[in-house]
């Protein structure tokens, strides 16, 4: 689905990453760990081609992100749903409406898709608050509103960066079960996080590999969680 290959990546004066070697291989469920500002956002980006390797290859879905053309960027960014740390919503528009924004901007057919929508809606336990407006959510019901929203236009792959960040254990419970299901349903899941306690969770649940971002470079993690 998603492999890097000896990928390094620096946002200038320096690496950042370094001779990163990774493959999100289909129905793998993947935790990725390290201290802040170790770069796990950044290689989430790298993942779905919003940041291009300074060298090193990124292939999306067998295509070399380099050769990509813009159309297939959108393309292929519809195949990865991505759960962004801060949420971000148009602050103005309905839980509902924030959910079905991908829908919109690829010009889907927002009628046809009312019943996938009520559906997710229901899924993540929003639906009584499908018309509140962002701002009037909770910590949980925004990073609800956030994994539907990613999940919307069925992607192939989920990446969700701190998916659990700002809620409490019952909710990071309930969003883990969320992305379990997800993966027995054969979404591949890439998640990076803090949350170690959440990782120890899921460990009895699903066969997940750990990885840790330590001084730029990419290591696999387990034994010492
Ligand atoms: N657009 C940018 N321009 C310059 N530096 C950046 C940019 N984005 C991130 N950085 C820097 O790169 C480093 C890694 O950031 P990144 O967000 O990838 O880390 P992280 O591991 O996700 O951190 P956190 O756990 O706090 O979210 C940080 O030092 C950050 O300040």
């Amino acid at each position: 689905m998603i492999e890097l290959e000896n990928v390094a990546y620096g946002y200038g004066g320096g690496e950042l990453l370094s001779d990163v070697s990774l493959n999100l291989h289909a129905g793998s469920f993947h935790f990725l760990i390290g201290p802040s500002g170790a770069g796990k956002t950044t290689l989430l980006k790298l993942c779905y081609g919003a940041l291009l390797p300074t060298s090193g290859t990124v292939t999306l879905f067998d295509r070399n992100v380099r050769d990509l053309e813009r159309d297939d960027i959108a393309m292929t960014r519809r195949r990865v749903g991505v759960v962004h740390q801060d949420c971000q919503f148009l602050d103005h528009l309905s839980v509902s409406d924030n959910i079905s924004l991908p829908l919109m901007v690829s010009g889907r057919d927002l009628q046809a898709e009312a019943a996938n929508l009520k559906e997710l809606t229901s899924w993540v336990g929003l639906t009584e608050r499908a018309g509140a407006l962002p701002p009037e959510l909770s910590g949980g019901e925004r990073q609800r509103a956030a994994l539907a929203r990613a999940i919307i236009m069925s992607p192939d792959v989920i990446l969700a960066d701190e998916p659990t960040g700002n809620v409490d254990w019952e909710m990071s419970q309930r969003l883990l079960r969320l992305l379990l299901e997800l993966n027995r349903m054969g979404k591949t899941i890439m998640i990076a996080t803090h949350d170690l306690a959440l990782v120890r969770a899921a460990k009895s649940q699903v066969q997940s590999r750990v990885l840790r971002i330590s001084g730029g470079r990419l290591q696999s993690a387990g034994a010492d969680l």
